[in-house]
């Protein structure tokens, strides 16, 4: 199957000059969706994972399915004002603006071993800012894994202190 069917791009999204991935299609597939999630599972190569950790919004899309697939819990990272309890909270700079992360400071416990989800890999500002809260919590990156990687913005350089694994290269 061509995942690439199933992702469209979406120009000028959301400001002038930005080419949009629009996963969407994808998610609405249920064939489409079934062959990434295995897809994302292969990358992970039998690697013990105690949480997963999805970014606000669409790395709730698929980081909980993965999680439950892992047999791991899953922690929400979320733009600011969202979460109840007390947080650590990490600004960053995206492909388009700046925003703010904020994690429960008692989702991770020392030593936990955490597999960082997200559905696109472009700068690597989010996923910079997702490494930092989970370290700052005492957790160990296992890998950062991305359903998609823009090559071009060379996010993995970004975060090349960590194993990147991404399903679809553009
Ligand atoms: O590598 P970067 O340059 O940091 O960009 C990647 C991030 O951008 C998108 O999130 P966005 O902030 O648009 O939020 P959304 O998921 O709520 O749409 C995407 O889901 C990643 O989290
Ligand atoms: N070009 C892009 N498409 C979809 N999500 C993104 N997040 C950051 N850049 C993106």
């Amino acid at each position: 199957m061509n995942l690439n069917e199933f992702i469209r791009d979406i120009p000028d999204f959301p400001e002038q000059g930005i080419v949009f991935k629009d996963i969407t299609p994808l998610m609405g597939n249920p064939v489409a969706l079934q062959a990434v999630q295995e897809g994302l599972l292969d990358l992970l190569q039998g690697l013990k994972i105690d949480k997963v950790v999805g970014m606000e919004s669409r790395g709730f899309f698929l980081g909980p399915a993965l999680a439950m697939h892992l047999n791991a819990g899953f922690v929400p990272l979320r733009k600011p004002g969202k979460l109840p309890h007390t947080t650590l909270k990490q600004a960053y700079g995206l492909e388009y603006g700046k925003d703010v992360l904020e994690m429960h400071t008692d989702a991770i416990e020392k030593g936990e071993r955490v597999l960082i989800h997200d559905d696109v890999l472009a700068t690597g500002g989010t996923a910079e800012a997702a490494c930092k809260l989970v370290e700052q919590a005492g957790g160990v990156v296992v890998q950062c894994n991305f359903l998609i990687e823009l090559d071009f913005l060379k996010g993995r350089e970004r975060i090349s202190a960590y194993s990147v694994q991404s399903l679809l290269h553009y």
